[in-house]
């Protein structure tokens, strides 16, 4: 526990000279002092870019190969780890570390030999450090080590505030895992039972009046009649301060807890754990890419990456939340014969102040125009419009410069508009791809590897891979005039993210449309040997039935944003005095809307088709995405109206919380425990309305608790206990709206 501290502390702080540290101990001889170094090395890729980018430069490694710092640590110590890195660093770390174990880096190694490893601010690094050098036997000790204790030791003093900070932060098992915990000692210390078995059949009653935990005895598959077994344990079970009351109910049993014991326990965790509160670590040390959006550049975005992008954002966020380090990518359609078309198209249509101005959209008309020119053909049933747009396609794919010029310039203008779009919905990338980076070079070696498996067969002219057996019909691979297709450029991309990333999980998510595609691209990679494929996930949904605003058919991700604003504002309108109050309309207006949409579209199970109905999606009332935020809202104003009246939650966390006695105060915190589990059970199922649904059933608790239990007016004692209940679920809330990708 002690070095999870200081490990926290360590990577709370901000300063940073551990990547001289790390390169120093790794080269050291001790066993411990490498294990630590590992660890050292995360900070270092935080703080020190300019040392990562010194590594970067010396090391001819790229992130390939990496190792994982799971494998050195215990889980729950990789897990603190984790808990202090950004989502963002794991791989950076890992790369680091290797780059450190193959020494690459003698510049840093020859300034930790310099002494320069100490900052002018004291850190925590460096009591980290210190304590290991100090315990480090005789023999092991060098000059530069005796050097670094001694600067050490002044500077302890100012290090003893931030101890403190970090001890009172660490308790991060989720409250009802401890009471599970209890029951399933009670039972192995009574029955021979796997732990693991016990802990995973425990299950939650549907009625409150059996008990907070019921235990399936049949689970067991015990000798015996299970209603029997039932009443003999029920008898001989022993209730303690965490149980307070078992009872025999058929072939259950059912456990009692102690509210006052889950509410002392579960409230100071929330306001501790912040905006942690209910993520777990589970992928700690893992990588997943997770491929979303992906939209067509000159083509409109239809619902299907709407959904995309707003599920994919999810499923992001759901790892981020589980110790996942992501890699989010947008791999766009950028590549293709219709980059031909819209080039013909461009020289015949394209207006360059049209174009700067909206690229997306303009790229859209022109590409709209071309493709009715080339409706026209010639006697022979050719047309020209199409066959320059091959030939074009065609030098595009050689490598032509000048033709890849204007295609960049129409692809980097369409990110640029992308960027700006995404970021309305608080939407980033880490990468954008796209089918262009898998041209016909790249893929080149992927069709010589289904060659030489035998994979490839010719059919018609085309190179096809024939899948029937697997009833998957036959994939074209090659056609007949030598080009590739979507599905090669998929193949090529995963094996290339393989080699790059390492990763332990591809997500892609993309409409149920699609299910052939991905299910014919698994099959090939399976057959072409790549056991890696099994990671391989593609994550679907269904349709959105009628998109349609009242100013038409929506086209573009834009004017849906734009018209949702709209139709937003207009209801706002409607509550004149509320409205005015509001000190930038539309900026609320734009804010709420698009949570309407995003609610709307995560309210149901991923795969169901649904339609835009725009007066229920837009309401304050009923289960809508503005009916959370006012909620959230509802929530932060009773914290912000106590504040005034000068009731506030002590900051050591010393408040009486068994005051919290009423039955709804009681059910309110039994929800709000139930967070961590629904987290970890959507990190699953990628399902994000099990999180919609805990956000909407926690916004009636409160509703209810609220209208009968106040913070003002009350006696001292109890309204600061009450504000850390609320402030407790509007914590819970934040956090799944979060997940949830709109707050
Ligand atoms: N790797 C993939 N195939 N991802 C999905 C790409 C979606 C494609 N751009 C489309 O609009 O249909």
């Amino acid at each position: 526990m002690i070095h999870n501290t200081k490990f926290f502390l360590l990577f709370k702080n901000n300063s940073a000279p551990y990547a001289e540290v790390a390169t120093f101990l790794l080269a050291s001889k001790s066993k411990s002092l490498q294990n630590l170094t590992l660890a050292l090395s995360q900070q270092a890729n935080n703080q020190s870019s300019l040392l990562i980018k010194d590594i970067e430069k010396n090391s001819s490694q790229s992130i390939q190969g990496k190792t994982s710092i799971t494998k050195f640590f215990s889980r729950q110590f990789a897990s603190n780890l984790y808990e202090i890195a950004s989502a963002q660093t794991v791989a950076q770390i890992d790369y680091y570390v290797d780059a450190c174990r193959k020494k690459d880096s003698q510049i840093i190694l020859k300034k930790v030999k310099e002494n320069q490893l100490i900052s002018e601010k004291p850190n925590l690094g460096d009591i980290l450090i210190w304590d290991y050098l100090k315990n480090l036997p005789k023999e092991e000790r060098t000059d530069s080590t005796l050097k670094y204790i001694k600067m050490m030791e002044k500077k302890l003093p100012e290090l003893s505030q931030a101890v403190f900070e970090v001890n009172s932060v660490f308790a991060t098992e989720p409250v009802l895992n401890q009471f599970k915990a209890k029951i399933v000692e009670k039972l192995s210390t009574l029955l021979n039972v796997a732990e693991d078995l016990a802990y995973e059949s425990l299950e939650v009653p549907n009625k409150s009046i059996n008990g907070d935990f019921a235990f399936p005895i049949p689970r067991l598959k015990l000798p015996g009649n299970p209603v029997q077994i039932a009443k003999e344990l029920q008898q001989k079970i022993k209730t303690d301060e965490y149980i307070l009351k078992v009872t025999a109910f058929g072939p259950f049993l059912n456990f009692f807890i102690n509210k006052n014991l889950l509410t002392q326990k579960l409230l100071p965790q929330i306001l501790t754990q912040d905006t942690k509160y209910g993520n777990n670590y589970d992928g700690v040390g893992k990588t997943a890419l997770v491929e979303y959006s992906s939209p067509n550049i000159a083509k409109p975005f239809h619902f299907g990456h709407i959904r995309s992008t707003i599920i994919g954002n999810f499923v992001k966020n759901v790892l981020n939340a589980t110790g996942w380090h992501t890699v989010s990518i947008n791999y766009l359609g950028d590549w293709g014969k219709q980059y031909g078309l819209l080039a013909v198209g461009f020289e015949k249509y394209g207006d360059e102040e049209l174009l700067q101005k909206d690229p997306i959209k303009h790229l859209f008309d022109v590409y709209v125009q071309i493709n009715k020119d080339g409706e026209e053909k010639d006697e022979n049933g050719n047309s020209e419009v199409h066959d320059s747009a091959r030939r074009y396609f065609k030098k595009m794919e050689d490598g032509d410069a000048d033709a890849l010029k204007l295609w960049q310039r129409f692809r980097d203008m369409s990110i640029t508009k992308y960027r700006e779009v995404y970021g309305r919905l608080n939407i980033m990338f880490d990468i954008y791809s796209g089918e262009s980076q898998y041209s016909y070079e790249q893929c080149k070696e992927v069709l010589d590897e289904l060659q030489g498996k035998n994979l490839l067969v010719p059919s018609d002219g085309a190179l096809i891979v024939d899948l029937t057996e697997k009833n998957l019909g036959t994939a074209v691979i090659g056609k007949s005039d030598g080009s590739l297709l979507y599905l090669s450029r998929d193949i090529a991309a995963a094996i290339s993210r393989h080699e790059i990333y390492n990763f332990d999980k591809l997500y892609y998510v993309v409409a149920s449309q699609q299910n052939h595609h991905f299910k014919q691209l698994f099959t090939i990679l399976e057959e072409m040997g790549k056991p890696w494929v099994k990671n391989c996930e593609h994550i679907n949904f269904g349709m959105i039935l009628d998109m349609s605003t009242r100013r038409g058919n929506v086209v573009f991700l834009e004017e849906l944003l734009d018209a949702t604003q709209e139709s937003m504002h207009e209801v706002m309108k409607k509550n004149e005095e509320k409205y005015n109050q509001i000190e930038n309309p539309d900026l609320v207006a734009d804010t709420v809307g698009l949570s309407a949409i995003m609610i709307q579209d995560m309210s149901s199970r991923r795969n169901k088709d649904y339609s835009f109905v725009w007066s229920r999606m837009l309401s304050f009332e009923g289960d809508t995405g503005p009916y959370l935020q006012y909620a959230h809202s509802r929530l932060r104003s009773i914290e912000r109206k106590a504040e005034e009246a000068g009731i506030v939650i002590p900051e050591d966390l010393v408040v009486n919380f068994n005051l919290l006695v009423e039955p709804q105060a009681v059910l309110l915190m039994n929800f709000l425990a139930k967070f961590p589990e629904v987290v970890k059970e959507v990190s699953k199922s990628f399902e994000p309305c099990g999180v919609v649904q805990y956000c909407f059933e926690l916004c009636h608790n409160f509703s209810s608790t609220y209208e009968q239990l106040y913070v003002l007016n009350q006696e001292k004692e109890l309204a600061v206990a009450r504000l850390a209940l609320y402030k407790s679920a509007r914590i819970t809330l934040g956090n799944g709206l979060r997940l949830l990708g709109i707050m």
